[in-house]
């Protein structure tokens, strides 16, 4: 592997959902290990084959002629059956060498809880405590929860708590990612389509409603559902029916709905972004996720929990007290996620396991919702790369030259259109 690869690597235990990177050369050069958890697999099965067994016109090919940032839902080729389907969210990744990757996110769509996450959920401080009870009396509930608080905090894992602490702990916990399922995706993937419904549906596929029958279907980010979308999603929750797309026959589904976001849902309705009627279907039970700067009183035990995590049963690591202190007078904007990065990081950094404050690095808030990312950053968001912009500009440029400036067959080079295009040049200021 190039040693620029092998940066990237050991960037890649930052991030906490599976994440693969791809060379050019269209090889899986690095996996995480949330990877390896989320499927089953090691590394070694992974690291140094195809990206995907027919990659003469896959997406990741497309990625690296277009730079275009892409998610979707795929065949997850890992699978042997190929019956289960992948949320990918692939972009452009550079390296401290300026070499170009590609960073892919793959989340089943389909994800089977943790056996032992209830008991994951750590912490004893009252606000804590309070938390939890709250979430125990949401799961005696057949109502709708809507969790909420800032990034980090532990909404998803809440979502996890309250699904096993239910009467539908026995059914499936199928985790719904709103940030990607845009438009052309909501109405397949929540009902399902027939065979033939669209290009490319060759056979009939099953939608998260009915994998989610008699259990929860847990809608991570409902904030970003688009406008559009909200109606059908009210009518299938208020019937609990649902048409697959191409079908006439009704579908049923009975299942408890969970959702999470860091937005301020009540200002969106406000502002017309989120509507009234889906906001009171959905925020039935509200459950407060408290940010970590409120119960600094659970970073001791947070802090022994992933170090206990990092050693993986081998020697553990100790925490020097200054470095200790260096936690708890930090704020974490980032909450848990950013402290369980923080403590991967100096672990990584230490010597002899013992982790002094010089080998605790805060990160960087991220500048805003970019298209292209490191993947250190404690946001879901990935932060922008300089760089990268120069590497497209170049790119670009030398299509122009070749083709004379000819936008419509630079577009057609690219694989995107004309209306990318022009945008391109504008962001770049290359029009
Ligand atoms: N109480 C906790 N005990 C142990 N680990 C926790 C706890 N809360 C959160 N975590 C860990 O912190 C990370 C972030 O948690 P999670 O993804 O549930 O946050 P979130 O609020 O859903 O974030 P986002 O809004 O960005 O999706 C995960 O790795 C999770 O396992």
């Amino acid at each position: 592997m190039p040693q620029s690869a092998f940066t990237l690597e050991s960037l890649l235990e930052t991030h906490d959902l599976p994440l693969v990177i791809v060379d050019a050369e269209l090889n899986v050069v690095a996996v995480n290990r949330a990877w390896e958890t989320g499927f089953g697999a090691s590394r070694q099965s992974r690291v140094g084959k195809p990206c995907c067994p027919d990659n003469r016109d896959c997406r990741h090919r497309k990625m690296f002629r277009t730079l275009e940032s892409y998610a979707g839902v795929y065949p997850d080729y890992s699978d042997p059956d190929a019956a289960s389907s992948l949320n990918v969210r692939g972009f452009p990744l550079l390296d401290a060498d300026a070499t170009l990757y590609l960073g892919e996110v793959q989340t089943p769509l389909h994800k089977c809880p943790s056996a032992d996450s209830a008991a994951m959920m750590v912490g004893k401080s009252a606000l804590f405590n309070e938390f939890r009870t709250r979430l125990c009396q949401a799961a005696e509930t057949q109502a709708a929860v809507m969790l909420l608080g800032e990034t980090g905090t532990g909404k998803e894992l809440a979502a996890e708590f309250v699904h096993r602490n239910s009467k539908q702990a026995h059914g499936e916990f199928v985790i719904v990612d709103c940030t990607i399922l845009g438009e052309d995706l909501f109405e397949s993937e929540l009902f399902g389509h027939e065979k033939g419904a669209f290009t490319g549906a060759t056979a009939a596929k099953k939608g998260l409603f009915e994998l989610a029958d008699n259990g929860t279907l847990f809608f991570d980010e409902i904030g970003d559902l688009p406008l559009s979308q909200q109606p059908k999603l009210l009518r299938a929750l208020e019937s609990g029916q649902f048409r697959r797309v191409g079908g006439t026959a009704m579908q049923k589904a009975k299942v408890r709905v969970v959702c999470a976001t860091h937005r301020n849902l009540a200002e969106m309705v406000k502002n017309g972004q989120f509507r009234e009627d889906l906001f009171y279907r959905l925020s039935v039970f509200p459950v407060e996720a408290p940010p970590l700067r409120q119960r600094k009183q659970d970073l001791p035990i947070l802090i022994d929990h992933f170090l206990g995590q990092l050693a993986a049963g081998g020697a553990g690591y100790s925490l020097t007290q200054p470095a200790l202190v260096r936690l708890i007078q930090y704020d974490w904007p980032g909450n848990i996620r950013e402290l369980r990065n923080c403590l991967q990081l100096a672990a990584g950094l230490c010597k002899e396991r013992q982790i002094q404050d010089s080998d605790i690095h805060f990160m960087q808030r991220p500048a805003g919702n970019g298209e292209t990312g490191s993947v250190a950053g404690w946001q879901r968001e990935t932060p922008p790369l300089a760089g990268l912009a120069q590497y497209e500009a170049e790119f670009i440029g030398s299509l122009m030259k070749k083709y004379q400036g000819n936008r419509k067959l630079i577009a057609a080079e690219m694989n995107i259109s004309e209306r990318t295009l022009y945008r391109k040049l504008n962001r770049l200021h290359l029009s």
